[in-house]
């Protein structure tokens, strides 16, 4: 007999619709046929840095209230994506493209965030303010693993040959460098949950569909 998955893995796969969504969406199909107008990626980016920026709050929250060691390892390794230590300026390849279209990060702030991108990081913000460590680690999940799944299915169908300059640029979510990143976060998520005996929990899957959701409607807004 089959083993049903359950947990973490679980909502992984009822995930996988709406991410599929996500990969359907008109700027993630643009971007795979390198037809994307600059001026739509500049105003993703600054959307998606102020993401990310909310993002290393949520996980430096989730530090401060870590029971273990491990916990605290687990989501410092989360924020390695932040920067890119493979360049001088360890800027990553965003805020550099950005600084090259003349946009300063430090001029944009909570009050420049279009409203999906809002919604994005209330729902996450609250989740992190209820203080409940399973939900935390939860609510992280479909941010680091959808973006591992929408740019490989980019990857599997854009025509890198044709120097597609966006293909090139996200090619980093593409990586198997990242795609083991995330088995590793999936694998330890996974455990976490197991050892709280909070597998069947309805009320993570549901936080989980919801952020995948939310990330869904952030990438229809572009
Ligand atoms: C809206 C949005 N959702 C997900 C990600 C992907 N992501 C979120 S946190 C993280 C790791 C940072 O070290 C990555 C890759 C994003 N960039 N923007």
């Amino acid at each position: 007999m089959t083993q049903e998955r359950q947990g973490l893995l679980a909502m992984v796969e009822r995930a996988k619709p709406i991410w599929q969504e996500s990969y359907q969406s008109n700027f993630i199909q643009e971007i795979q046929a390198g037809s994307l107008d600059q001026g739509r990626l500049v105003n993703y980016l600054i959307q998606d840095q102020l993401f990310l920026a909310a993002y290393a709050r949520f996980a430096g929250q989730a530090m401060a209230l870590a029971p273990t060691m491990e916990d605290l390892r687990f989501y410092y390794s989360t924020l390695s994506y932040l920067a890119d230590t493979g360049n001088d300026s360890a800027d990553s390849w965003q805020q550099q493209f950005l600084r090259e279209q003349g946009v300063n990060l430090d001029d944009y702030d909570q009050e420049n965030l279009k409203p999906a991108t809002k919604e994005l990081i209330a729902a996450m913000q609250s989740i992190v303010a209820g203080g409940r460590a399973e939900e935390m680690m939860v609510s992280l999940f479909p941010c680091l693993v959808s973006y591992s799944y929408i740019f490989q299915l980019v990857a599997d169908h854009a025509d890198l040959s044709a120097e597609n300059i966006y293909a090139d640029f996200f090619k980093d979510y593409a990586t198997k460098e990242y795609q083991l990143a995330c088995q590793r976060w999936l694998t330890y998520g996974q455990q976490y949950l197991e050892k709280r005996q909070a597998v069947d929990d309805y009320k993570l899957e549901n936080i989980f569909l919801r952020v995948s959701r939310l990330e869904t409607l952030f990438w229809q807004s572009f």
